[in-house]
This record gives structure tokens, sequence and C-alpha cells, in this order.
């Protein structure tokens, strides 16, 4: 459990966090630009529409399997640094995004952009730790998914208007210089601009700078992932927001026009809709589970039958075609799932050892992409094999229905973990000890164990 002194909020934390939150906006910001240029792509790389899914599918694979990794970086050179490879790192990949001739070059350097934006919020959700008290952690985790709406946005409109006038190679190289130039920001302590430059080292030491072994990296992983705590946290994301990613990445946009029939104005204003409702839940939720974090496992747990709900539904609906507002419900149930996804980082937060804190947040992370590139594999695999046997809107019936049982097992296994991590809140109570929320003891909880 995080033990250390709680830091008090100056003018400075609210920099450090508009400074590293800037890093946020860049990476979904580069991470989006394919959502505008896809068409451009498949033209520049003769490609078809599958091959294009597959940089969505390789960014949410190395995303996904970045984030140990980019925990692990965290832990021992510390947020400012990580955010500073982050950025040089999106710079160079988009660079050479800007410039390869082949679809092979481009999704390796897809890949490497990846990699950059893996290391991205795990630094900003540290800084928030060592800069702003407990009590803060949940608005601002939730408010920098705002840093990300704008990139999103950056990347849809000036990004079209950008690419027909400048071309391809111009407009991804000035997406790149903008990294570039904002990793200079980060770049030397005591420099550029001092308050955020030098304090960040001082007032939350990396603490395993010098313990930079493979087993000791080993050991972390294990031990975030062992912990009660750090398994509920998970499962959370797990289960909280990978429904709604894939369908807002990569499935959402071709189920409205190709099996509802919408024409691509509407599918796009559906899926902004969705996109605007996130950013009003992040802040409701924000405030709630900052106020009443005796509450953030209930809210995950309606939030996640909710979402389950939504995909019984398209699986079940007998012709495939929901009516729009049916439609219009499940894209706005869809959207809490993101916001309620924060409970994890807070969970994190909550349980994990300080120095390993960005390790068992990168796990946490991991989570939630882990389960959106599976349920992405699920419906092609399930789209391509139901697809020569009946019609669009029936194979789509079911492709959603992977992620009604995707989503089901993650349920399952958050309640599970959800019981133990309350059977262990118990027992500390019990022996006068004060876990990160108080809980009393209701007839479904687990009897008390000796092994806790
Ligand atoms: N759970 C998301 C955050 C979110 C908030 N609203 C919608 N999504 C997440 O994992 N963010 C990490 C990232 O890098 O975007």
């Amino acid at each position: 459990m995080v033990s250390s002194a709680e830091p008090s909020v100056t003018m400075r934390s609210w920099f450090v966090w508009f400074a590293g939150a800037g890093v946020y906006l860049l990476a979904v910001f580069n991470r989006s630009t394919l959502g505008v240029a896809g068409p451009d792509a498949m033209i520049k790389f003769g490609i078809g529409p599958g091959q294009l899914s597959v940089f969505v599918l390789l960014q949410v694979g190395v995303y996904a399997v970045m984030q140990i990794p980019a925990g692990l970086l965290v832990d021992r050179f510390g947020p400012r640094k990580v955010l500073l490879a982050a950025a040089l790192t999106m710079g160079i990949g988009q660079l050479t995004f800007a410039f390869v001739p082949s679809y092979g070059l481009a999704l390796l350097a897809r890949g490497v952009l990846g990699c950059g934006d893996a290391l991205t919020y795990v630094s900003v959700l540290r800084l928030l730790t060592s800069w702003f008290p407990g009590e803060r952690y949940a608005m601002l985790a939730s408010l920098s998914g705002f840093f990300g709406m704008v990139g999103n946005v950056l990347a849809t409109v000036p990004l079209a208007m950008l690419l027909p006038v400048a071309g391809w190679g111009p407009s991804f190289a000035t997406a790149a210089i903008i990294c570039l130039v904002y990793a200079l920001i980060l770049v030397r302590p005591g420099t550029v601009t001092p308050p955020y430059l030098q304090l960040p080292l001082e007032q939350d030491p990396p603490t395993r700078t010098k313990n930079f072994d493979l087993r000791a990296m080993l050991r972390d992983v294990r031990d975030a992932a062992t912990l009660t705590g750090g398994r509920l946290s998970f499962w959370v994301h797990f289960t909280t927001m990978s429904g709604s990613a894939t369908f807002l990445l990569l499935w959402g946009f071709p189920y409205l026009t190709e099996a509802l029939g919408y024409d691509r104005a509407l599918a796009s204003a559906l899926l902004m809709l969705m996109v605007v409702v996130q950013l009003g839940l992040a802040v409701v939720f924000g405030w709630f589970m900052g106020s009443r974090p005796d509450l953030r496992m209930p809210l995950v747990i309606v939030t996640c039958l909710l979402n389950l709900l939504v995909w019984v539904t398209f699986t079940a609906w007998p012709d495939g075609r929901p009516p729009f507002p049916v439609v219009i419900a499940a894209i706005t149930v869809m959207a809490s799932g993101g916001p309620a996804s924060a409970v994890a980082f807070m969970l994190a937060r909550d349980y994990q050892p300080r120095q390993r804190l960005s390790t068992g947040t990168g796990y946490a992370n991991a989570g939630g992409w882990t389960a959106t590139a599976l349920c992405s594999v699920a419906v092609g695999v399930v789209l391509d094999l139901a697809g020569a046997r009946t019609g669009v809107a029936e194979s789509y019936r079911w492709a959603f229905g992977t992620i009604a049982l995707i989503t089901a097992l993650g349920l399952g296994r958050l309640l599970v973990w959800w019981l133990r991590s309350r059977r262990e809140l118990l027992a500390l109570q019990v022996s006068g000890g004060q876990g990160p929320v108080v809980v009393r003891r209701h007839r479904f909880d687990l009897p008390h164990s000796e092994h806790h």
C-alpha cells in the first residue's frame, strides 16, 4: 500500500500534469491519425480494408505487450525520462511512416510509434501520484482522458484538412516534428522550464535506477501480478474498456455502415457521440470515484453488467438489425466503459507499493488492451468464418457474441478477485489495520481464511 506522505497541490503540480498530459495528447493524436488517413493509406500502399485493419491490430497489440516494460522503465528512470523517450520514439516512428514506400515498412513504423505511445499513459499516471494527493487522483486520471480526446479531435479535423492540401509525407512529417519539438520541453533538467524539469526527480525519485537487472524486473512483475489488488486491477481494466475500445477503434464503423446500413456520416457522428459521452462520464465518474472510493467497485460491476447486456442484445437481436434508439442506447452504455476503467488505476495506486507502482499500473493497463486485442481478432475471425455462410448483419451477431463471451469471462474473474480482495480487507480491519477503503461484511463475502 502507498505509505509515503501525500504531496500538496502547487502551481508546479498543475504544470507537471499539463506537460505530461501534453505527451498523452500527442500519443492519442498519433494513434488516431490512420482513422482519417485510412483511405489515403489504401491508395498509397495498394492495400485493402483487411490489411488496413492490421495497422490497428498491430497498434493495440504492441500497446498491450509494452505496458509492463513501460511500467518497469518508469519505476527505474522516473516519468520525465520515459516521457522524453516516448515523445522521441513517436516522432521517429511517425517520421518514418511519412516517407516509407511499402506496406511492410509502414507496419514497422507503426510498431515503433506504438512503442512510444505505450510509454505515455503510465508515466502520466505516475506524475499524478507524485504531485497530487490521493483524493485528486481519480478525477485527474479521468480528466487526463480529456487531453486524449483533444488529440483525437486534432487528428480528425485538422489532419483531414491538411492531408489533401499538403499530401501524405508532409502531413505525417508535421506530426512527427511536433513530437520531436515537444520532446525539447522534457529534455534537460533546469534548462528549459525549471520548475517542471527539475522537480519530478526530487519529489518522487525512481527507487530502482541502480537495480536494472532482469531478475529484479521479473520479481517486480511477478509481485505486481500476484498481489490480490493487482490482479483485481487487471480484470477491472480487462472487462470495463475492451468492448467499447474494440467498437470505437475497429469494428464500430463497419458494423454501423455494412450491417445496419447507415451512411458514413451518420456512422462517424455516432462514434463521435460515443467519444463525447465518454468525456462527460469521465468527469462524473472521476468525481464519484474520488468522493466515494468505497463505491468504486459497485460502479465497475454495474458498468460491466450493462456493457454485457449491450453485447448480448447485439448478439440476440433476431435479424441482427436493432432499431436506431437501441443502437443509440447501446453506444451511450458503451461510453461508460472507458471512464469506469480508471478504477483499475486507482486500485494499482492504492495497493501496489511505491517502488513498483508503475509496473503495477502497466500490468493493470495491459488488461484492457490485451482484451481489446483479443476481441478485435475474435470479431475479425468470426466475421470471416460466418461471412461465407450468412449475411452481413447475421455475421456480426456471431462476431459480437465473442465480445459478450470475453466480457462475461472478465466479469467472472473480476468478481472472484473482488471477493478475495474484500476478504483481505476484512481480515486487515479485524486485526486493527486500515485498507484504502472501509468495508462491511456482507452475506456474499467469502469466509475468513487462515491464509489471509
Ligand atoms: N482506459 C483508457 C482510458 C479511457 C478513458 N476513457 C476512455 N478510455 C486507457 O486505458 N487509457 C490508456 C491510454 O493510453 O489511452
